[in-house]
């Protein structure tokens, strides 16, 4: 992925999740997720846990910490033991736990990310320039493989309104949550119309 350089007064930025757009951060609360029925506090804790597929406590000790940022210290304190392979994997986790968020936090998610309209997405980051961009006078320089990834599940996903009740598992050798294989993630109100629908088919 390429470095790109935005105008700062063209695009959405987000940096705080406090700010108007801060839900679109991976930090934002208010965005829980359900993984094999392990809830997971926000976007960055899953993020994080998915380093250690092969540590459960370390994964553990992420989940259970409430705060996302000290789950990323948790985390980096513990980056010897991520996986070989997370480098050439990570963009296309973050993409997939895009998808999980928005699919289980449809209402929220999908109007907040149709309120960015056509513009670009960008996060502020004073030294990440990898998954954000930094302020270079009034540009925003950086890949921004975050805000890339939210404008593509933008237009892909919500622009087109294609809910997703369930998200396809990623296919990546030992995907584990808790020496589980994460496989499809199917959001409650799947699970209410699945058995609904069985119930009405069962009783014809
Ligand atoms: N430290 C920090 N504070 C914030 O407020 C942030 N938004 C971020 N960025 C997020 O950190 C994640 C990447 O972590 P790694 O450096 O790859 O471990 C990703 O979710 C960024 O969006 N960082």
């Amino acid at each position: 992925m390429q470095t790109r350089k935005y105008n700062r007064n063209e695009v959405i930025v987000f940096c705080k999740t406090t700010d108007t757009y801060g839900g679109l951060s991976n930090m934002a609360a208010g965005y829980s997720l359900n993984i094999n029925g392990v809830i997971i506090p926000s976007a960055e804790h899953l993020y994080q846990a998915c380093k250690f597929p092969d540590f459960p406590n370390i994964q553990e000790a992420i989940i259970s910490e409430l705060s996302p940022v000290t789950a990323k210290i948790i985390s980096r304190k513990n980056n010897h033991f991520a996986r070989t392979d997370w480098k050439s994997i990570r963009v296309q986790v973050m993409r997939w736990i895009l998808e999980v968020k928005l699919s289980q936090n449809w209402d929220t998610f999908s109007q907040l990310l149709l309120q960015t309209d056509n513009k670009p997405i960008v996060e502020l980051s004073y030294k990440d320039t990898f998954w954000g961009a930094t302020l270079a006078g009034n540009s925003l320089l950086g890949i921004n493989a975050l805000g890339r990834l939210l404008m593509d599940v933008r237009d892909k996903d919500v622009k087109t309104n294609s809910y997703q009740a369930c998200v396809d598992p990623l296919s990546v050798t030992a995907f584990l949550l808790y020496g589980y294989d994460i496989g499809l993630v199917c959001n409650d109100s799947f699970d209410e119309e699945y058995t609904l629908s069985k119930a009405l088919l069962d009783h014809h």
